[in-house]
Protein backbone atom coordinates (compact mmCIF):
# COMPACT_ATOMS: atom_id res chain seq x y z
CA UNK A 1 0.00 0.00 0.00
CA UNK A 2 1.20 3.76 -0.49
CA UNK A 3 0.13 5.69 2.32
CA UNK A 4 0.44 9.76 1.79
CA UNK A 5 1.32 11.92 4.46
CA UNK A 6 0.20 15.65 4.35
CA UNK A 7 1.24 16.93 8.25
CA UNK A 8 -0.21 20.28 6.65
CA UNK A 9 -3.40 19.74 4.24
CA UNK A 10 -4.76 22.65 3.13
CA UNK A 11 -8.10 23.68 1.40
CA UNK A 12 -6.44 25.26 -1.92
CA UNK A 13 -8.71 28.39 -2.41
CA UNK A 14 -8.03 29.63 -6.50
CA UNK A 15 -9.33 33.01 -6.99
CA UNK A 16 -9.02 34.48 -11.03
CA UNK A 17 -8.77 37.90 -11.34
CA UNK A 18 -8.55 40.18 -14.51
CA UNK A 19 -6.09 42.24 -12.76
CA UNK A 20 -4.87 42.24 -9.39
CA UNK A 21 -4.73 45.61 -8.12
CA UNK A 22 -3.01 45.52 -4.47
CA UNK A 23 -4.81 47.92 -2.04
CA UNK A 24 -7.81 48.58 -3.67
CA UNK A 25 -11.23 46.23 -4.47
CA UNK A 26 -10.71 43.10 -6.62
CA UNK A 27 -13.66 41.16 -8.09
CA UNK A 28 -12.92 37.72 -8.40
CA UNK A 29 -14.52 36.38 -12.26
CA UNK A 30 -13.80 32.86 -11.21
CA UNK A 31 -13.39 31.00 -7.74
CA UNK A 32 -12.95 27.11 -6.96
CA UNK A 33 -11.90 25.00 -4.50
CA UNK A 34 -10.05 21.61 -4.10
CA UNK A 35 -8.19 19.66 -1.14
CA UNK A 36 -4.50 20.17 -1.15
CA UNK A 37 -1.78 19.48 0.86
CA UNK A 38 0.76 17.99 -1.28
CA UNK A 39 0.23 14.45 -0.27
CA UNK A 40 -3.17 14.41 -0.74
CA UNK A 41 -2.62 16.13 -4.29
CA UNK A 42 -0.54 13.06 -4.35
CA UNK A 43 -3.39 10.45 -3.15
CA UNK A 44 -5.81 11.93 -5.46
CA UNK A 45 -3.48 11.63 -8.75
CA UNK A 46 -3.17 8.48 -8.14
CA UNK A 47 -6.61 7.05 -7.65
CA UNK A 48 -7.15 9.06 -10.95
CA UNK A 49 -4.18 6.78 -11.97
CA UNK A 50 -5.77 3.65 -11.10
CA UNK A 51 -3.31 3.22 -7.56
CA UNK A 52 -4.99 2.58 -4.50
CA UNK A 53 -3.53 4.56 -1.53
CA UNK A 54 -4.41 5.84 2.05
CA UNK A 55 -4.24 9.47 3.15
CA UNK A 56 -2.66 10.23 6.50
CA UNK A 57 -1.60 13.11 8.47
CA UNK A 58 -3.30 15.57 10.46
CA UNK A 59 -7.02 17.50 9.89
CA UNK A 60 -9.19 19.75 11.69
CA UNK A 61 -12.56 22.22 11.78
CA UNK A 62 -14.63 22.69 8.44
CA UNK A 63 -11.88 22.60 6.17
CA UNK A 64 -11.03 19.58 7.52
CA UNK A 65 -14.19 18.20 7.28
CA UNK A 66 -14.32 19.44 3.13
CA UNK A 67 -11.32 17.74 2.68
CA UNK A 68 -12.50 14.37 4.24
CA UNK A 69 -15.36 14.88 2.12
CA UNK A 70 -14.36 15.38 -0.83
CA UNK A 71 -11.92 12.48 -0.53
CA UNK A 72 -14.14 10.12 0.25
CA UNK A 73 -16.50 11.38 -2.92
CA UNK A 74 -13.36 10.39 -5.25
CA UNK A 75 -12.93 7.00 -3.02
CA UNK A 76 -9.96 7.96 -1.42
CA UNK A 77 -9.15 5.96 1.74
CA UNK A 78 -8.41 8.81 4.81
CA UNK A 79 -7.41 7.58 7.92
CA UNK A 80 -6.11 11.30 8.93
CA UNK A 81 -5.28 12.13 13.03
CA UNK A 82 -8.11 14.65 14.29
CA UNK A 83 -7.00 17.78 15.46
CA UNK A 84 -8.83 21.08 17.17
CA UNK A 85 -8.63 24.30 15.20
CA UNK A 86 -9.18 24.74 11.53
CA UNK A 87 -6.97 22.98 8.79
CA UNK A 88 -5.81 25.91 7.00
CA UNK A 89 -7.04 27.60 3.80
CA UNK A 90 -4.30 28.23 0.85
CA UNK A 91 -5.35 31.04 -1.67
CA UNK A 92 -4.03 30.87 -5.20
CA UNK A 93 -4.42 33.93 -6.76
CA UNK A 94 -4.86 33.44 -10.67
CA UNK A 95 -4.19 37.08 -12.47
CA UNK A 96 -2.20 36.43 -15.69
CA UNK A 97 0.99 35.52 -12.94
CA UNK A 98 0.13 32.82 -10.18
CA UNK A 99 0.89 34.76 -6.52
CA UNK A 100 0.12 31.83 -3.52
CA UNK A 101 -0.82 32.87 0.17
CA UNK A 102 -0.32 29.65 2.20
CA UNK A 103 -2.35 29.31 5.65
CA UNK A 104 -0.20 28.19 8.83
CA UNK A 105 -2.53 25.70 10.11
CA UNK A 106 -3.64 24.61 13.56
CA UNK A 107 -1.54 23.77 16.39
CA UNK A 108 -0.55 19.81 16.84
CA UNK A 109 -0.29 18.81 20.25
CA UNK A 110 2.14 16.26 21.29
CA UNK A 111 -0.78 13.26 21.79
CA UNK A 112 -2.38 14.08 18.35
CA UNK A 113 1.34 13.47 17.02
CA UNK A 114 1.85 10.28 19.22
CA UNK A 115 -1.16 8.93 17.70
CA UNK A 116 -0.02 9.64 13.70
CA UNK A 117 3.39 7.85 14.62
CA UNK A 118 1.24 4.66 16.39
CA UNK A 119 0.21 4.84 12.11
CA UNK A 120 4.07 4.93 10.55
CA UNK A 121 4.82 2.10 13.42
CA UNK A 122 2.23 0.02 11.83
CA UNK A 123 3.79 0.42 8.16
CA UNK A 124 5.42 -2.91 6.30
CA UNK A 125 8.08 -3.71 3.93
CA UNK A 126 5.59 -3.90 1.45
CA UNK A 127 4.55 -0.21 1.87
CA UNK A 128 5.62 3.30 0.22
CA UNK A 129 5.52 5.89 2.45
CA UNK A 130 5.44 9.37 0.89
CA UNK A 131 6.18 12.34 2.60
CA UNK A 132 4.84 15.36 1.53
CA UNK A 133 4.71 19.57 1.74
CA UNK A 134 5.98 21.62 4.82
CA UNK A 135 5.61 20.82 8.63
CA UNK A 136 3.51 22.60 11.19
CA UNK A 137 5.47 25.17 12.66
CA UNK A 138 4.05 23.43 16.33
CA UNK A 139 5.83 19.94 14.82
CA UNK A 140 9.46 19.46 15.83
CA UNK A 141 11.62 20.50 12.49
CA UNK A 142 12.98 16.78 12.44
CA UNK A 143 9.61 14.92 12.31
CA UNK A 144 10.32 14.01 8.58
CA UNK A 145 13.18 12.61 10.00
CA UNK A 146 11.33 10.53 12.77
CA UNK A 147 8.86 9.36 10.15
CA UNK A 148 11.97 8.00 7.62
CA UNK A 149 13.52 6.47 11.02
CA UNK A 150 10.41 4.11 11.76
CA UNK A 151 10.01 3.82 8.10
CA UNK A 152 13.52 2.39 7.98
CA UNK A 153 12.78 -0.26 10.45
CA UNK A 154 10.28 -2.33 8.87
CA UNK A 155 12.45 -1.54 5.33
CA UNK A 156 9.39 0.52 3.71
CA UNK A 157 10.13 3.01 0.80
CA UNK A 158 10.07 7.01 1.82
CA UNK A 159 9.97 9.63 -0.88
CA UNK A 160 10.38 12.84 -0.42
CA UNK A 161 8.51 16.01 -1.63
CA UNK A 162 9.44 18.73 1.02
CA UNK A 163 12.19 21.83 0.88
CA UNK A 164 14.51 23.89 3.33
CA UNK A 165 16.06 22.10 6.52
CA UNK A 166 13.75 19.34 6.35
CA UNK A 167 14.70 17.87 2.72
CA UNK A 168 18.40 18.72 3.49
CA UNK A 169 17.92 16.17 6.95
CA UNK A 170 16.17 13.55 5.10
CA UNK A 171 19.59 12.90 2.29
CA UNK A 172 21.44 10.91 4.53
CA UNK A 173 18.59 8.36 5.25
CA UNK A 174 18.53 7.31 2.12
CA UNK A 175 15.36 7.76 0.59
CA UNK A 176 13.88 5.73 -2.60
CA UNK A 177 12.72 9.03 -4.37
CA UNK A 178 12.82 12.88 -3.94
CA UNK A 179 11.41 15.44 -6.36
CA UNK A 180 12.44 18.99 -5.28
CA UNK A 181 11.94 21.96 -8.06
CA UNK A 182 14.78 23.54 -9.04
CA UNK A 183 14.39 26.75 -7.03
CA UNK A 184 14.00 23.87 -3.84
CA UNK A 185 17.41 21.87 -5.48
CA UNK A 186 19.19 25.49 -5.28
CA UNK A 187 17.75 26.55 -2.04
CA UNK A 188 19.35 23.38 -0.85
CA UNK A 189 22.98 23.96 -1.94
CA UNK A 190 22.46 27.50 -1.52
CA UNK A 191 23.23 28.49 -4.87
CA UNK A 192 21.55 29.63 -7.94
CA UNK A 193 21.62 27.65 -11.66
CA UNK A 194 22.15 30.32 -14.52
CA UNK A 195 22.10 26.72 -16.97
CA UNK A 196 20.78 23.21 -16.71
CA UNK A 197 24.83 21.94 -16.61
CA UNK A 198 24.29 23.71 -13.25
CA UNK A 199 21.18 21.91 -12.48
CA UNK A 200 22.79 18.77 -13.00
CA UNK A 201 25.89 18.94 -11.19
CA UNK A 202 23.74 19.59 -8.29
CA UNK A 203 20.82 17.00 -8.81
CA UNK A 204 23.54 14.02 -8.94
CA UNK A 205 24.92 15.33 -5.61
CA UNK A 206 21.26 14.29 -4.25
CA UNK A 207 22.01 10.37 -5.32
CA UNK A 208 26.09 11.02 -3.83
CA UNK A 209 24.81 12.32 -0.63
CA UNK A 210 22.28 9.21 -0.64
CA UNK A 211 19.50 9.51 -2.76
CA UNK A 212 18.44 6.72 -4.35
CA UNK A 213 16.25 8.37 -6.91
CA UNK A 214 15.65 11.83 -7.89
CA UNK A 215 13.62 13.85 -10.05
CA UNK A 216 14.31 17.65 -10.26
CA UNK A 217 11.32 19.38 -12.16
CA UNK A 218 11.95 22.66 -14.23
CA UNK A 219 7.95 23.70 -14.43
CA UNK A 220 7.67 24.33 -17.94
CA UNK A 221 10.91 23.27 -18.89
CA UNK A 222 10.62 19.88 -18.14
CA UNK A 223 12.86 17.27 -15.49
CA UNK A 224 16.24 15.41 -14.94
CA UNK A 225 16.27 12.13 -13.53
CA UNK A 226 18.93 10.56 -11.63
CA UNK A 227 20.19 7.25 -9.71
CA UNK A 228 23.37 5.70 -9.34
CA UNK A 229 23.46 4.76 -13.19
CA UNK A 230 22.05 7.15 -15.30
CA UNK A 231 21.42 10.81 -16.01
CA UNK A 232 17.66 11.34 -17.90
CA UNK A 233 16.25 14.50 -19.11
CA UNK A 234 12.85 15.50 -21.01
CA UNK A 235 11.29 18.76 -21.89
CA UNK A 236 7.57 19.34 -20.86
CA UNK A 237 4.96 18.62 -23.76
CA UNK A 238 4.01 22.09 -24.72
CA UNK A 239 0.25 23.13 -24.26
CA UNK A 240 -2.13 25.79 -22.23
CA UNK A 241 -1.16 26.21 -18.88
CA UNK A 242 -4.40 26.71 -17.22
CA UNK A 243 -3.42 25.83 -12.80
CA UNK A 244 0.15 23.90 -12.06
CA UNK A 245 -0.52 24.14 -8.61
CA UNK A 246 0.05 19.77 -7.43
CA UNK A 247 2.00 19.32 -10.60
CA UNK A 248 4.66 18.28 -8.78
CA UNK A 249 2.60 16.01 -6.59
CA UNK A 250 1.54 14.60 -9.88
CA UNK A 251 5.05 13.96 -11.01
CA UNK A 252 5.65 12.09 -7.37
CA UNK A 253 2.20 10.38 -8.65
CA UNK A 254 2.96 9.42 -11.92
CA UNK A 255 6.34 7.91 -10.72
CA UNK A 256 4.88 5.80 -8.16
CA UNK A 257 2.15 4.25 -10.46
CA UNK A 258 4.00 3.70 -13.11
CA UNK A 259 6.72 2.33 -11.46
CA UNK A 260 4.46 0.21 -8.81
CA UNK A 261 2.68 -0.86 -12.60
CA UNK A 262 5.86 -2.94 -13.20
CA UNK A 263 7.38 -0.26 -15.39
CA UNK A 264 11.14 0.32 -16.37
CA UNK A 265 12.78 3.66 -14.62
CA UNK A 266 12.94 5.66 -17.58
CA UNK A 267 9.13 4.45 -18.21
CA UNK A 268 7.83 5.60 -15.08
CA UNK A 269 9.83 9.40 -15.34
CA UNK A 270 8.16 10.19 -19.19
CA UNK A 271 4.85 8.86 -17.30
CA UNK A 272 6.28 11.40 -14.02
CA UNK A 273 6.57 14.35 -16.75
CA UNK A 274 3.26 13.28 -18.47
CA UNK A 275 1.48 13.23 -15.65
CA UNK A 276 2.63 17.21 -14.19
CA UNK A 277 2.17 18.69 -17.64
CA UNK A 278 -0.85 17.21 -17.84
CA UNK A 279 -1.87 18.77 -14.33
CA UNK A 280 -0.94 22.12 -15.49
CA UNK A 281 -2.82 22.24 -18.40
CA UNK A 282 -6.40 21.12 -16.08
CA UNK A 283 -8.03 23.15 -13.70
CA UNK A 284 -7.97 20.83 -11.08
CA UNK A 285 -5.66 17.77 -10.87
CA UNK A 286 -4.42 15.62 -14.41
CA UNK A 287 -6.64 12.90 -15.48
CA UNK A 288 -5.70 9.37 -17.02
CA UNK A 289 -6.43 10.09 -20.01
CA UNK A 290 -4.94 13.16 -21.04
CA UNK A 291 -1.64 11.80 -19.00
CA UNK A 292 -1.40 8.62 -21.64
CA UNK A 293 -1.78 11.03 -24.09
CA UNK A 294 0.62 13.13 -23.44
CA UNK A 295 3.38 10.41 -22.45
CA UNK A 296 3.67 9.92 -26.47
CA UNK A 297 5.31 13.62 -26.41
CA UNK A 298 7.50 12.36 -23.67
CA UNK A 299 10.88 12.10 -25.09
CA UNK A 300 13.63 10.71 -22.68
CA UNK A 301 17.02 11.90 -23.40
CA UNK A 302 19.91 9.74 -21.96
CA UNK A 303 23.12 11.79 -20.58
N1 LIG B 1 4.19 25.53 -17.93
C1 LIG B 1 4.26 24.19 -17.98
N2 LIG B 1 4.17 23.56 -19.18
C2 LIG B 1 4.28 22.21 -19.27
N3 LIG B 1 4.49 21.42 -18.22
C3 LIG B 1 4.60 21.98 -17.00
C4 LIG B 1 4.47 23.40 -16.80
N4 LIG B 1 4.63 23.67 -15.49
C5 LIG B 1 4.82 22.48 -14.87
N5 LIG B 1 4.82 21.46 -15.78
C6 LIG B 1 5.05 20.03 -15.53
O1 LIG B 1 4.95 19.75 -14.16
C7 LIG B 1 6.23 19.32 -13.65
C8 LIG B 1 6.42 19.88 -12.26
O2 LIG B 1 6.39 21.29 -12.31
P1 LIG B 1 7.17 22.21 -11.27
O3 LIG B 1 6.50 23.55 -11.35
O4 LIG B 1 8.62 22.16 -11.55
O5 LIG B 1 6.90 21.46 -9.89
P2 LIG B 1 6.45 22.01 -8.45
O6 LIG B 1 4.94 22.08 -8.54
O7 LIG B 1 6.94 20.99 -7.49
O8 LIG B 1 7.09 23.35 -8.28
C9 LIG B 1 7.26 19.76 -14.70
O9 LIG B 1 8.41 18.94 -14.70
C10 LIG B 1 6.45 19.62 -16.00
O10 LIG B 1 6.40 18.27 -16.41
O1 LIG C 1 2.81 22.38 2.44
P1 LIG C 1 3.12 23.59 1.60
O2 LIG C 1 4.57 23.65 1.20
O3 LIG C 1 2.64 24.87 2.24
O4 LIG C 1 2.37 23.44 0.22
C1 LIG C 1 0.97 23.22 0.17
C2 LIG C 1 0.48 23.55 -1.19
O5 LIG C 1 1.15 22.74 -2.11
C3 LIG C 1 0.24 22.12 -2.99
O6 LIG C 1 0.16 20.79 -2.56
C4 LIG C 1 0.69 22.25 -4.40
O7 LIG C 1 2.01 21.78 -4.54
P2 LIG C 1 2.88 21.88 -5.86
O8 LIG C 1 2.30 22.99 -6.71
O9 LIG C 1 4.28 22.15 -5.40
O10 LIG C 1 2.77 20.55 -6.53
C5 LIG C 1 -1.09 22.80 -2.78
O11 LIG C 1 -2.16 21.92 -2.96
C6 LIG C 1 -1.00 23.33 -1.37
O12 LIG C 1 -1.70 24.50 -1.22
Amino acid sequence: MIYTCTLNPSVDYIVHVDELRIGELNRAVKTLTFPGGKGINVSRVLKRLGIESTALGFIGGFTGAFIIEQLQSENITCDFVEVPGNTRINVKLKSGKETEINGQGPMIQPEHEAEFMEKIRALTENDIVVLAGSIPSSLSPDVYGKIVDEAKKVKAKVVVDTSGPALKSLLARNPFLAKPNHKELAELFETSFHSKDEIMVCGRRLIELGVENAIVSLAGDGAFYFNKEMTLFAEAPKGTVKNSVGAGDSMVAGFLAAYTSGKSLEEAFAYSVASGSATAFSEDLCTKDCVEQLVHEVNVMRF
